[in-house]
């Protein structure tokens, strides 16, 4: 049953749920699920009224807007499908609402194949790839250039405090990678080892920063120390069109406890099993889950468009995105 006022079906509720919890996570997946999610609002509407079935779309897409900030692929997919919602009936705006996400979710895997392609071609046969987080954008490189019959080597970070890291780990071993795993600190001492840096990324500013997994900017500034080139892959829909017009990107601070649970905070704190844990322990933990990288310790950013030098990035945001964008859920 949808909710009595906002008409948002539980599935819409389901997918804010598990992008929040990160069930589903990255910014290409969460675009994806979003899309998917406005789909499923538009065919399970129990709307009226044109007006009625507007006005739930809105209230999913909002629903959907507020689970994570960083990823600017969220905000991008659900104007995208809002935008293409047309129609004078209940019927007709269905149908345009569903169509609209079909062809956004088709787009979305057609970009990351084209990019995958595109950033293949600065692999070479041999090359050892050192990656942080998990991105499909950056995955897409690596599986485009093993399919070419490139052998590729890859040093892992495991990515505190989720430990994304594994997943990529686990992707890549099923490609028959031979992978090394480290921990984060490593990462300085394991360069020697890299031929790129290849990382992914939530939203890229208008000045070619780019904004990824926490550990991202001190990974690229050690890799220029070293001579290790830093490449970005990430579809068009990671650029941050609000950032032309002098907004920051929003970076997520996630719950403390990712990075110190309970049982860890009462042992710093002191306090034996018996004595209750003040409110006021003079412990802060700052768990933020992205951080940005400036465009000088970028070499590349790769997208489906091509590949571009950070600072000239924006070029491509205007075209795609004109000057203005609007928040169509908060009408
Ligand atoms: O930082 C992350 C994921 O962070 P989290 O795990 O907190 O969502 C990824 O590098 C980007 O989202 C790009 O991923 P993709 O290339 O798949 O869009």
């Amino acid at each position: 049953m949808a909710d009595a006022e906002s008409g948002v079906v539980p599935a819409v509720e389901a997918t804010a749920d598990d992008i929040a919890t990160m069930e589903i996570r990255g910014a290409a997946t969460i675009a994806d699920a979003a899309a998917a999610a406005l789909a499923t609002q538009a065919d399970r509407s129990g709307a009226e009224s044109p007006a009625a079935f507007r006005r739930q779309l809105r209230a999913a897409a909002r629903t959907l807007y507020e689970t994570r900030p960083t990823a600017v692929s969220l905000p991008n997919a659900l104007r995208y499908v809002l935008r293409g919602m047309d129609g004078e009936t209940v019927a007709d705006l269905r149908a345009s609402t569903i169509a609209r996400a079909e062809a956004f979710r088709r787009d979305l895997e057609r970009a990351q194949e084209t990019l995958g392609e595109i950033g293949a071609n600065r692999l070479r046969d041999g090359d050892v790839v050192m990656t942080h987080c998990h991105s499909t954008d950056a995955l897409a490189c690596i599986d485009v250039a093993l399919e070419s019959g490139k052998a590729i080597e890859a040093i892992v970070k495991e990515t505190r405090p989720r430990k994304q890291g594994h997943i990529t780990a686990r992707q890549l071993r099923e490609w028959g990678v031979p992978v090394t795993v480290i921990v984060d600190n490593a990462a300085r001492r394991y360069l020697d080892r890299a031929d790129h840096v290849l990382v992914g990324a939530d939203s890229i500013a208008a000045d070619g920063s780019v904004i990824n997994k926490v550990g991202t900017s001190g990974l690229a500034v050690n890799a220029r120390e070293r001579g290790v080139p830093v490449m970005v892959a990430a579809q068009t829909i990671k650029l941050h069109p609000d950032t032309m017009t002098g907004h920051t990107v929003e970076i997520e601070l996630r719950d403390e406890r990712e990075v110190l649970s309970d049982e860890e905070r009462a042992t710093i704190v002191g306090g034996g099993d018996d004595e209750p844990v003040a409110d006021d322990d003079g412990l802060t933990v700052d768990n933020p889950a992205f951080d940005v990288t400036p465009a000088r310790y970028v070499d590349a950013i790769v997208t489906e468009r091509g590949q571009f030098p950070p600072e000239s990035i924006v070029t491509l945001m205007r075209e795609l995105f004109g000057e203005t964008t609007d928040e169509p859920w908060t009408a």
